[in-house]
Formats: structure tokens, C-alpha cells, sequence
């Protein structure tokens, strides 16, 4: 089925200004959003391990971050340095993964390239939030209902942290956390996404999103209009050559529709945007910070292997594929865009000439 779109739904960053094209189009959306590929060839297998481990660990975190969200406390939320904020949840859904990934695997095979550390908890100001973590934690493990539950103490529950330390690069493996993505949606109530990829030789080849408050049905205006029975909590997984799969978080899979209508942007927090948009809720996504802004690239590993096993395509404004090879930073000159292969080519014409008129005439086009 194709729909005629005047101009494609798109997402966008909450804290980033983008550009926008008008491309007027017949399109259709990812089409192969669920288990799409055929699962036979070697490289389909490769990786089959590390996915299972992967969602284990994340479906652990989300349960935790599902308990601190219902009842944040503000004594529970901090500032880093940049501003941004960060809370237990971010740390102890850290810690989790951290925890869980490194038992799974070979002894002393782990590398965890993640977005925090545990310089503020080891602080006395830090105290309280370290015991607060360190109870969310074993609650979480004991919630598992095994016999054995472990018992992580403060120093295991830092350890685990600290393993995030690692710089990636383009040898070995590498997995890359961002324990929450989109912690201002978080605290707001809102969208967020527990993110893990993993990288081999400098390639993503797994990714796993786990966004708790995504409904399992399509997501924007439309909703509102036609409400259908949609149960809260998505979890996207992909390996490399096998494609992409989403299940509710609760376990069973829901059908998705695949919608065409003029519609506007939708600003959602997260990598839960690349996710919505692998099922086909949106056909583009465009990142745009600020200028010297530089990307990290646990805000893209898990997200961008979702969308390519889906069919989709993310780049750099310039037109080059993501490199997760480079250390903990993503270099790239400008902003991130994303959409299906058949739109691709126009929309990147569209942000170049975009760039080009801001570069000329010094002022944000904005949308
Ligand atoms: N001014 C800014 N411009 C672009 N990205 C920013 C930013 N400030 C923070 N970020 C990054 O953007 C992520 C959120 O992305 P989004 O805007 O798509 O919700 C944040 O992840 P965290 O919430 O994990 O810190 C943070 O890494
Ligand atoms: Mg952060
Ligand atoms: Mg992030
Ligand atoms: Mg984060």
C-alpha cells in the first residue's frame, strides 16, 4: 500500500533547532518494521547471544526506571556540569546493565563505553543518592523473582558504573550505553529510552531500545482522532542482517498501522523517535544542535541500527554514514537526518541547500 503524503510527519529534538524540507512525495514508510528479514544466513545468526543479553539487561533497567518515575523525588534529580540533568535512575539503570552484561560475558572481555560516571556519588554530597541507587538496584534484581538473587553492595553498584569508562574505538568490541536518553522527558513524565548497541570493529551490529512510555500503537495527532486500545512500553531490538523487531514491554507483540497524512513535527525526547520511526510513525527525522555541539555516541548507536535493519537510512548532513569507530564522540560538521532510501537523496539535497542559504545570509532557517 502506498499514501500519497503532501509532506511526511517528521520528528525532531525537543533542544535542537533543524530545517526542514517540503518534499512532496508518494511514499511508503518502512515496510518490513517486524522481523522482517529472513533469519538464515550466517550473518543472521552472528550476534544472536549478545541481543539476548542485550534486552535482558535492558528490560531489567526499564523496570527500574518505570519504578523512580512514578514518584521522583526532587532530591533525586541532579545537575551535571553541562546542565543537563541526571538522576538515580540514570545511574542505577547504569549500574544494572553494567552489572548484568558483565556476568554474562567471558571474564574480562567487558568494555562498556557509557554516559556516566561515579564522581559525583563519591562525594558526601553524593551519599544519600548512592544508597538510594543501591536499594533501586537490588529491589530491581530481587523483582526477578530468582532464588539466588545477588545482593550488589555501594562499592559493586559504583564498580559497575565505573566500568563505563572505556573510549570504544575501532578494534574489538565495545558495547555503548546511554542508561537514559532524554532525561529532561524523564523528569518531565515523559518520552525516554534505555539505550544499548553494540559495537564490533567500530560497527554497530546490535542495538536495543527499551522506551517505557511509548504506546504500543502509533503516536501523535492521529491517536487523538481514532483511539484504539494501545498498551505503554515499547522495546526495539536489532542485530546486523536480521532486522528489526518491537515487542510491548510486557511481552506480547502488537500489530502496527502504518499511517499517511499531512501532519506537524512531533517533538518527542529520546532515541524513543528512532524507534517510532522504524515502525513507520514518521518517515524523517532531522537533528540540528547547535553549532560546536559534538554528538555522543550513545545518543545514536542502538537507535541507528534500529532504523537501518528496518530499511532506513541515518547520515550526516554531508551524506556520510555514522562512524562509531572514533572514541566516545561522533565527528561530525553538522546536523543528523534520517528517512527511507526512496526519500533520502531529496531530503539531503533540501538540508544542503538549507546550509547553504545559512551560511550565506548568517541567520537559522527555521521551521
Ligand atoms: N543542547 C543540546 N543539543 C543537542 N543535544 C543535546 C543538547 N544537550 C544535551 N544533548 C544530548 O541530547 C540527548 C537528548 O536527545 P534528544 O534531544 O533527542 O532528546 C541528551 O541525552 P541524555 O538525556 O541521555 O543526556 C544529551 O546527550
Ligand atoms: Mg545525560
Ligand atoms: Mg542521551
Ligand atoms: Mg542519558
Amino acid at each position: 500500500m502506498q499514501f500519497a503524503l503532501a509532506l511526511p510527519r517528521f520528528f525532531l529534538s525537543p533542544s535542537s533547532s533543524f530545517f526542514a524540507s517540503s518534499a512532496s512525495s508518494s511514499i511508503s514508510l518502512f515496510r518490513r518494521p517486524f522481523s522482517a528479514k529472513c533469519a538464515t544466513s550466517p550473518a543472521a545468526m552472528a550476534y544472536e547471544h549478545e541481543l539476548s543479553i542485550a534486552t535482558k539487561a535492558v528490560s531489567l533497567a526499564c523496570r527500574l526506571c518505570q519504578k523512580v518515575q512514578k514518584g521522583l523525588l526532587a532530591a533525586e534529580t541532579q545537575e551535571k556540569s553541562d546542565k543537563s540533568p541526571v538522576t538515580v535512575a540514570d545511574y542505577g539503570s547504569q549500574a544494572l546493565i553494567s552489572w548484568a552484561l558483565n556476568e554474562e560475558l567471558p571474564q574480562g572481555t567487558f568494555s562498556l563505553v557509557a554516559e556516566e560516571d561515579s564522581e559525583e556519588l563519591k562525594q558526601d554530597q553524593g551519599a544519600s543518592m548512592l544508597d538510594r541507587i543501591t536499594q533501586l538496584v537490588n529491589e530491581t534484581l530481587a523483582l526477578e523473582k530468582r532464588i539466588d538473587a545477588p545482593f550488589l553492595s555501594k562499592e559493586q553498584v559504583l564498580l559497575a558504573i565505573d566500568r563505563g569508562r572505556s573510549e570504544g574505538g575501532s578494534v574489538g568490541r565495545h558495547w555503548v550505553l546511554d542508561p537514559i536518553d532524554g532525561t529532561r522527558g524523564f523528569v518531565r513524565g515523559d518520552q525516554y529510552a534505555v539505550a544499548l548497541g553494540l559495537l564490533d570493529q567500530g560497527e554497530v551490529v546490535v542495538g536495543v531500545l527499551g522506551c517505557p512510555n511509548l504506546p504500543t500503537n502509533l503516536i501523535g495527532p492521529e491517536a487523538l482522532v481514532s483511539p484504539t486500545e494501545s498498551s505503554i512500553g515499547c522495546l526495539f531490538a536489532a542485530r546486523k542482517g536480521a532486522g528489526t523487531t518491537v515487542k510491548s514491554i510486557d511481552g506480547s507483540i502488537q500489530p502496527q498501522k502504518i499511517l499517511g497524512v499531512v501532519s506537524p513535527p512531533l517533538r518527542i525526547d529520546s532515541q524513543a523517535k528512532y524507534g517510532a520511526m522504524a515502525r513507520g510513525d514518521a518517515a524523517i527525522y532531522l537533528r540540528f544542535p547547535h553549532p560546536g555541539y559534538r554528538e555522543k555516541i550513545w545518543d545514536h548507536a542502538a537507535g541507528c541500527i534500529i532504523i537501518k535493519e528496518a530499511g532506513g537510512l541515518v547520515l550526516d548532513a554531508a551524506g556520510n554514514p555514522l562512524d562509531f569507530s572514533k572514541g566516545r564522540y561522533l565527528d561530525i560538521a553538522s546536523g543528523i537526518i534520517s528517512t527511507n532510501p526512496q526519500l533520502m537523496p531529496a531530503l539531503l539535497a533540501a538540508v544542503q541547500a538549507a546550509l547553504q542559504k545559512e551560511h550565506h545570509h548568517g541567520e537559522r532557517v527555521h521551521l
